[in-house]
Formats: structure tokens, sequence, C-alpha cells
């Protein structure tokens, strides 16, 4: 396109500019000399014609940045147009502004004719946005329908910063654009739908709209300095994994009991990052072919999302019958979690860039050593139950306290010795707008939450352990729960 040879230096432009202006001056005077001998109207168009060969270049060069480039979207027309409209400034006269259902904020454009003038390194750039009816008889033009008009930037500047505005200010503007579109990226929660259309079970998306962020969600204040600290690393450094042949991926195991904000986590994560979230329930899966394929067809920058997996890999039969090319076989389908694991991480590889797997569970001790192993998972998180700081994150969340409270004393003295969920604090806070009989509410409920606890320490002593008492004690509870169910199979089983 431009190449730095095509121009001439400022030095040497000077001078041709000096000998030009001479040139012009000696062509004058000896028009002048002849103005005896060449009639008046010859003359002025002798001068005419040398000012026109003679004229200085203008300083100016101005780029033309078409919308399309007859094949595909010029990304410079689209980045150039999210960066403008931050850039609106008090003299711009017209915008235009939209908003489908789909997204989240307006969508501001720059109205035909506005000029906006940006400045970049003391450099001053002035942008044009030109309208015209598209060339019907234009060959690239094919592809588009009739009476499209044809739209392009022009990006005017002093000759002089050509280098700078191709090397540094346009591919700047690039990234800009990049930054403003993932701010405005609307998630999606992919998830597996029921119909079983042609090709197997598939993705169904909705957008994810869970509120949750590390701000909201209680945990200890340096495990979410931790985590925020991981996945921001993680995302800067694609350099380093190319450098040193890893696949571009990180793998969290979050576990702990229900209701301790595991899903919540998952939600605050994909949001800081922007990434959308496949959730992958495996009881819906009976085909490598199936998880292979649904594997392949998750996007970049995506978090995918296997919860319960200790519940998930043992589910009771995967024995199917499948039909092969013209026999009828058996197969034993059963995935085993090794297996599970062997195969994204080979899939995984090969399968793009910037991907997140997240394993949950409620039972970490259940876990196949080999998920468990060194290396597989990155990290290991323990969701636990509600402490004094989380306490006061979500009083803060649901009942807008920032400071002090009477009950407070009260309330942290006990929730540092009841095994209490945040998700039952939630829920007590989320029964009142009245903080104080809110917060009164669970000081009852922690009171109730001890005695039962303390129940559960004396009968451990006479049965052998506090564990062994819990269990029974679970055990009792879920049978319950399956008679008032009446047997009926869920997804997801109960596995306590
Ligand atoms: N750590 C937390 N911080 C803030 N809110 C929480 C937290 N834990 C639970 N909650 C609240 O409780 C609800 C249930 O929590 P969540 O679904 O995240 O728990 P979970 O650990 O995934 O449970 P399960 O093991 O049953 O899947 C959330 O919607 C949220 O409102
Ligand atoms: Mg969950």
């Amino acid at each position: 396109m431009f190449s730095g040879k095509e121009l001439p230096s400022s030095s040497s432009l000077l001078a041709a500019y000096a000998s030009m202006a001479g040139s012009i001056m000696m062509a004058q005077s000896i028009a002048n000399q002849l103005s005896h001998l060449i009639p008046h109207q010859i003359r002025g168009y002798f001068l005419s014609t040398l000012r026109y060969f003679f004229k200085p270049q203008s300083p100016v060069l101005t780029l033309v940045i078409e919308e399309s480039t007859g094949i595909a979207q010029n990304q410079i027309y689209d980045a150039s147009e999210t960066y403008l409209c931050t850039k609106v400034s008090p003299r711009t006269k017209r915008l235009k502004i939209s908003k489908t259902p789909k997204e989240r904020n307006f969508t501001i454009k720059l109205e035909k004719g506005e000029i906006i003038v940006d400045h970049y390194e003391g450099i001053e750039l002035k942008w044009r946005l030109v309208f015209a009816e598209a060339d019907k008889n234009d060959s690239h033009n094919h592809l588009q329908p009739k009476n499209v008009e044809k739209r392009w930037f022009e990006l005017s500047f002093h000759r002089n910063h050509k280098e700078t505005v191709l090397g540094s200010y346009l591919p700047y503007i690039l990234g800009k654009a990049k930054y403003i579109k993932e701010e405005d990226r609307v998630l999606k929660m992919h998830t597996l739908g029921n119909s079983q259309g042609y090709g197997g079970i598939k993705w169904e998306s909705i957008n994810l709209e869970h509120p949750a962020s590390f701000e909201t969600l209680a945990v200890e204040p340096d495990l979410k300095d931790l985590l925020i600290h991981d996945l921001n690393r993680f995302v800067k450094r694609k350099d380093f994994y190319k450098r040193v042949g890893r696949a571009w991926k990180r793998g969290y195991l979050l576990y702990g009991p229900p209701g301790t904000g595991k899903s919540s986590l998952v939600a605050a994560m994909a949001n800081h990052l922007k990434f959308d979230v496949y959730d992958l329930q495996l009881a819906n899966i009976m085909r490598d072919s199936d998880l292979r394929r649904l594997f392949l067809a998750t996007g970049n920058r995506s978090i995918l999302v296997i919860e319960d997996i200790d519940c998930s890999l043992d589910l009771p039969d995967r024995r199917q019958v499948s039909r092969d090319e013209d026999s009828r076989k058996t197969h034993d389908v059963q995935l085993t979690l090794s297996g599970l694991l062997n195969f994204i991480d080979g899939l995984w590889s090969s399968c793009g860039d910037e991907r997140i797997i997240i394993f949950t569970t409620n039972h970490k001790d259940r876990l196949d050593p080999a998920l468990l192993r060194p290396g597989r998972m990155d990290m290991h998180i323990h969701m636990s139950y509600c402490t004094a700081h989380g306490f006061r994150v979500l009083a803060t969340n649901y009942l807008g306290i920032n400071g002090y409270h009477s009950l407070f004393g009260e309330i942290e003295d006990l929730i540092k010795t009841t095994e209490i969920t945040p998700a039952q604090v939630a829920e007590q806070l989320l029964k009142s707008e009245d903080s104080n009989i809110a917060l009164e509410g669970l000081v009852k409920l922690l009171k109730r939450k001890k005695l039962e606890g303390d129940e559960l320490f004396d009968e451990g002593g006479k049965m052998g352990g506090i564990q062994e008492a819990k269990r029974q004690k679970v055990e009792r509870k879920r049978r319950v729960s399956v008679r008032i169910n009446g047997g009926r199979k869920t997804n997801k089983r109960r596995c306590s």
C-alpha cells in the first residue's frame, strides 16, 4: 500500500519546493519579459499550466477505509466505527443510536458527513464518514443487494506521520475496539438441549445473566485475590503457553458442601473474564462420539463446567444398543473419569485457545485419584461454610449494611462455631428488608443449628466419630427425600 520509499523526506520536499518556486518565478519573469510578444489570454493560460505542474504537494495524506473489502467485512472499518463512538465530542452534531433486544447497551454510530478529530501522540487525526450510492457496475459488489450505500471513513493527517499512523495508531484502534466489544459482550450460557436433533444432542444457549461477581462472593479475601490474580495471569500468557508448547488452558476443581457458592464462583469467573459458559451434564451423554462433537463445538474464550463430577460418572447403566453400518452391536459406553480426562486432554490440545475447565464436587474424597493427580487440575479450591467475613459480604449484598450493626458481634461468634452455608445465610437475609428482623432471624437459625451440631457431637461420641453420626443423619434425611420424590430419577442424583 504505502511505503516509505514513495514519499520524499521533508528536507527533500523543501528543496523541491524551493526549486519549484524558483522555476515559477523564473517562468513568470520570462513571461513578463515576453509580455509584449505573447497575447494577454495566452500568457494567463501559460502561467496557470506552469502553476499546475509545479504546485507543491499537499501535506495531507488521506487513508480511505472502506466498509467492505469486496469479499469480507473490513476489520479496520469495524474497529474504527467502534472506536469512534468513544470519541464523540461536543462539536459532533448528529449520531445514530440503536439497541436490539439482545444488546445490553446502546449502539452509537456516526452519521453521514460527521467529522471527528482525534489526537494520538501529539498527531491530529481527522476522521470523516462518507456515504455514496454503490456503483451498480462494480464487479466486486455482485454479492451485495442493489442500491446499497457504500460507506467509508476518510482518515486525514499530515503525511509526515504516515509511519506512526500505520504502525501504531491503527493497531491501537484495533486493540481498543476489541476491548470495547469484549466489555459489551453478552455472555452466553450453553446447556445441552432436550431435543435430539439431527446429529444427536446439541448445545442450546441463553444469555448468561447471573449477577455473581467477585465483589458479591462471600469467600475469604485471600482466596478471592489469588483467584483473580490466577485468571488475569492466565489470559495474559498466550505467548508463554505457545513458547513452552502447551495448550492454553487452565483447570480448576471446586469442592465443598452444597450451597457454598461453587456455581456462583463459576458465574463470577465468567463475568470477570467475559467468557461464555458451557455446562456439560454428563448424565445426558451416552456416547463418546457425542462427547467429542459437543466438545469440539465449544467456542474459544469459554469455560467448560462439569458439575458434580463424582455423581455423574457412576451413572446406573450406560449400556446402549447402537446401530453399526449393517449389524447391531451392543457397546459398553460407560464413561470413566480417567477415560474422560484422557479424552479431554487429547482433544483440548487441538481445539483452540483460552479454555478453562471447571469440575465441581461436593465430595473431593470420592474422586478418582486420576483427577487429583498433580498437574491435572491447576488449582483445587475449597468452598466452605460461611465465615465472619463471608457474612459481612452477604450483609452488604442483601441488607446494604456497610458498617456496624449491634447484632454483628453475636452473629460472628455463632458463625465461627456453626456449620452454616452462605446459601443458608443468604436465604435468611432475604426474608425481610428490615435488617433488624432479618438479622434476628439469622441469630435464631444459627442457635438452632449450633444446638443440632452439639447434639450430633454428643451422638458422635457414642457412635465413635462425628463424621459417622453426620453420615447416618444425612442417610436418614436422604431416605425421606427419596420417599417424597416417589423414587423419581433426576439428572442430578443426590450423592450425599
Ligand atoms: N460464597 C457465596 N457467596 C455469595 N452467595 C452465595 C455463596 N454461596 C452460596 N451463595 C448463594 O446461594 C445460592 C446457591 O449457591 P450455589 O449454587 O453457588 O452453591 P453450590 O456450591 O454450587 O451448590 P451445589 O453444590 O448444590 O451445586 C447462590 O445463588 C447464592 O445466592
Ligand atoms: Mg452448584
